[in-house]
């Protein structure tokens, strides 16, 4: 066999019994969403929070166990205004493959079903098997209303299955994971099983300089603007805690943009960047020393604007 051969083969035989797809959570606000995906990847990659509609953007979290690899979406009621760099750039990939997702979570809480809800159920009709989580069963005081709760569900759609569960305790997170496997289809993985680790980091600081971004210029700002991370270095710390050097682009289309992103003195710049570092050492435990930089596309003139936003401001 020459070599060709052998690499060839090498890379089928590394697919054979590999299952892999992609699974949306749906659901409305605070429901749980974020709880669960953070849950099933198995890491802290989406912002969870006890007010409503922390989730903005889409964010894919994967997971590889056993001969699987789960690819998550999660999509506060299908949103797709405020997508990403990083989501548009995943969805290609996924989206090349397959078309659709393979599989969609809806969750609920259990016992409850909103007009909120019926209108999520709404824009997921006739998409793929959908399973209904009925979730927060903690709270759910009277079980003996679950039996005839989920009948009524039946009702409304044709689920896959019914899996009321806590995203809380474990033993319902693993078991849902062995439940979405067998909607999966047999094909080899799109990603490295160790991916999720550094390089979430690395999308999650862009999502949160993003999200800092938009939140401080309100609705002045076009949404063509990005964020792109130009540095993301773990530095060997003398102390037991992490330390973080991150330096992040903001991409505007227009010079007046960049200036509305700076502000007046640099005020709006500087608390977008004091801001997201907050965020960011909460979120990564880590001492973060953050640097923004505002470029505008054409041209790319980097002169001005730069922030330092160290870590003991
Ligand atoms: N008791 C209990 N609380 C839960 C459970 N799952 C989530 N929560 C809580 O519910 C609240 C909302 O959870 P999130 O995960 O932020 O909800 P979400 O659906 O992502 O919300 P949005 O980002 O607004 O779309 C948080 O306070 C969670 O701690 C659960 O199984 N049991």
């Amino acid at each position: 066999m020459d070599d060709s051969q052998s690499s060839e083969s090498g890379t089928l035989a590394s697919a054979v019994g590999q299952r892999c797809g992609m699974i949306a959570i749906v659901g409305r606000p605070n429901v749980g969403k974020s709880t669960l995906l953070n849950a099933l990847v198995g890491q802290k990659i989406s912002i969870t929070s006890r007010k409503a509609q922390t989730t903005r953007h889409r964010i894919t979290g994967i997971r590889t166990e056993g001969d699987t690899q789960y690819v998550f979406v999660d999509t506060p009621g299908f949103q797709t205004k405020h997508q990403s760099a990083l989501n548009k750039s995943l969805n290609k990939a996924v989206t090349g493959t397959v078309g659709d997702v393979d599989l969609i979570l809806f969750v609920v809480e259990a016992g409850f079903f909103s007009l909120k809800d019926a209108q999520v159920l709404a824009l997921i009709q006739g998409r793929a098997p959908v399973i209904l989580v009925a979730n927060k069963l903690d709270t759910m005081h009277r079980r003996s209303e679950l039996a005839p709760w989920l009948q009524g569900m039946q009702q409304r759609h044709d689920f896959a299955e019914f899996v009321p569960m806590s995203a809380k305790a474990p033993k319902d997170v693993a078991r849902l994971l062995e439940i979405c496997r067998n909607y999966l289809p047999q094909q080899g993985w799109w990603y490295q099983p160790d991916e999720l680790t550094d390089k979430s980091e690395r999308f999650l600081a862009a999502e949160i300089v993003r999200e800092k971004l938009f939140r401080l210029t309100g609705d002045e700002l076009p949404y063509t603007s990005t964020v792109m991370i130009d540095k993301f270095d773990e530095e060997p710390g003398k102390t037991a805690s992490r330390m973080l050097r991150i330096a992040a682009s903001i991409i505007v289309e227009r010079d007046g943009h960049k200036a509305m992103v700076i502000g007046e003195r640099g005020e709006r710049l500087k608390r977008i960047g004091t801001e997201a570092r907050q965020e960011l050492e909460k979120l990564m435990d880590a001492k973060v020393f953050l640097e923004l930089w505002v470029k505008v596309r054409s041209g790319w003139s980097d002169d001005a604007a730069r922030l330092r936003s160290y870590g003991y401001e």
